[in-house]
C-alpha cells in the first residue's frame, strides 16, 4: 500500500479539510509541522508536544547527516526511536540548510559540494544520497533534494535553476526504494510564473505522493509570495498533499490555506521564543517589556495553554531577563500551542464552511502590543 493516503474531506472556496494517513498516525489538514532540526523540537519533550496537538514533526537531512550520522540513527532503530517521537516525522532533503549554511559551497548537476558547518571538512550530497540519508532516517515523508532559487534571481538564472531541480526530481524518485515512506517533490522557478507553471506540471508527470513549494520565504515582498502561491496550487493534485515550506507568520498561514495549502513549518514559533517573542490572539508581545513588569496576567487570555494557565506575563519577564532556561521552555511551549491552536481553529472554520469569515475577523483583531 502506498505510504501515505490522503483525503480530502471539505472545501471551502479554495482552502481544504483534510486528513493524511501515515505509517505513525493519522493527521488533519491543514496541519503546521514543528520544526525540530537536530532531532528536537528545541525546549520541548515529546510528550509536552504530543500535549498541545503536534502531530507532525520536521527534522533536517543535512544536519542529522553531519552529527551524529545517519548511519548511527539507522543503527540505532531510526529517527522515532533515537527521539522517542512515536508519530510522523517529515525530513527535508537538506537542499535549503546546504545552501543557507555554507557560504563556500558549489552545485554542479552532481549534487552539491560543501564545507561542514561544525569543522570544515568537504562533503558532496547528491540527490542520491539525500534520498539514502532520509531511508537511513526512516521518515515518514521524504522531500526531494532541490535548489532553493535564491532571491532575487533573473528569469534565465531560476530557470536553470528550475531545470536542475527537475532532473535532481527525477534522481529521487529513481533512487528512492522504501516503501513505508513518502516521497514529495518541490515546485521551485522563483517568482516567475512561466516557470512555475512548467516546475509543477514537470514534477507532477514524474508523480509524487505530495507536493512542496519552495524558493518561498526566502526575503521576496508578500505580493510575491502571495502570487506564487496562487499560480501553483491550482497545478498540484487536489486529491493530494500542498506543502509550502517555510512559512510563516499566523497572517501567512490563513493566507496559504486560503489559497489551498495544507501543510507548513516554520522555525518563528520556537526561535521567536527563545527571543522573548510571544504570538497571541491580538498580535505580538515582546515579554521583556517593562510594561509587564507586575503585569499578573496571562500572555493571552483566550489562550488555554499551560503556560496562560499557570504563569504570568511578570514571571516568564522575569525569567527571560534572568536568562534562566525555563523562559525558553514555557515561550517555546505557549508558541507552539497558540500555532497548532490557531491552525484547529482554522479546520473548524472550513469544516463550517465559515473560512472566508474567520480569515476576514482574524486579521482585523491584529497589531503589535
Ligand atoms: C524559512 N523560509 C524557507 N525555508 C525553506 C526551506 C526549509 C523548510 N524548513 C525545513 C526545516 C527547517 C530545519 C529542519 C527542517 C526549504 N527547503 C527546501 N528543501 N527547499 C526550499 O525551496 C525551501 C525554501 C524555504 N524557505
Ligand atoms: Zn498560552
Amino acid at each position: 500500500m502506498a505510504a501515505i493516503q490522503f483525503r480530502l474531506l471539505k472545501q471551502d472556496g479554495a482552502a481544504r479539510l483534510g486528513s493524511l494517513t501515515t505509517p505513525h498516525g493519522l493527521i488533519e489538514t491543514p496541519i503546521f509541522m514543528p520544526v525540530g532540526t537536530q532531532a528536537t523540537v528545541k525546549a520541548m519533550t515529546p510528550e509536552e508536544l504530543d500535549a498541545i496537538g503536534a502531530r507532525i514533526i520536521l527534522a533536517n537531512t543535512y544536519h542529522l547527516y553531519i552529527r551524529p550520522g545517519h548511519e548511527l540513527i539507522r543503527r540505532l532503530g531510526g529517527l522515532h526511536r533515537f527521539m522517542h517521537w512515536d508519530r510522523p516525522i517529515l525530513t527535508d532533503s537538506g537542499g535549503f540548510q546546504v545552501f543557507s549554511l555554507n557560504e563556500l559551497r558549489k552545485i554542479t548537476e552532481e549534487g552539491v559540494r560543501f564545507q561542514s558547518h561544525l569543522d570544515g571538512s568537504y562533503h558532496t550530497i547528491r540527490p542520491e544520497d539525500a534520498v539514502a540519508i532520509q531511508e537511513a532516517l526512516g521518515s515518514d515523508i521524504a522531500m526531494c533534494f532541490d535548489e532553493c532559487t535564491p532571491y532575487p534571481a533573473t528569469h534565465d538564472y531560476a530557470r536553470r535553476s528550475m531545470e536542475l531541480t527537475t532532473r535532481w526530481a527525477r534522481r529521487c524518485k529513481d533512487a528512492h526504494s522504501r516503501g513505508d515512506q513518502a516521497l514529495f517533490g518541490i515546485v521551485q522557478g522563483g517568482m516567475y510564473r512561466d516557470l512555475r507553471e512548467r516546475s509543477a506540471a514537470e514534477l507532477v508527470e514524474i508523480g509524487f505522493d505530495g507536493y512542496a513549494v519552495g524558493g518561498l520565504s526566502v526575503g521576496e515582498e508578500k505580493e510575491h509570495m502571495y502570487g506564487v502561491m496562487e499560480w501553483t496550487a491550482p497545478l498540484l493534485p487536489a486529491d493530494q498533499p500542498r506543502y509550502v515550506m517555510g512559512i510563516g507568520t499566523p497572517e501567512d498561514l490563513v493566507e496559504a490555506v486560503w489559497r489551498g495549502f495544507d501543510m507548513f513549518d516554520c522555525v518563528m514559533p520556537t526561535r521567536n521564543a527563545r527571543n522573548g517573542m510571544l504570538f497571541t490572539s491580538f498580535g505580538r508581545l515582546n515579554i521583556k517589556g517593562a510594561a509587564y513588569a507586575e503585569d499578573q496576567g496571562p500572555v493571552d487570555p483566550a489562550c488555554g495553554c499551560y503556560v496562560c494557565r499557570n504563569y504570568s506575563r511578570a514571571y516568564l519577564r522575569h525569567l527571560y531577563r534572568s536568562g534562566e532556561i525555563l523562559a525558553s521552555r514555557l515561550n517555546t511551549y505557549h508558541n507552539l500551542a497558540y500555532y497548532l491552536d490557531l491552525m484547529a481553529q482554522i479546520r473548524a472554520a472550513i469544516a463550517e464552511g465559515k473560512f472566508d469569515s474567520f480569515r476576514r475577523e482574524f486579521h482585523g483583531r491584529r497589531e503589535t502590543q
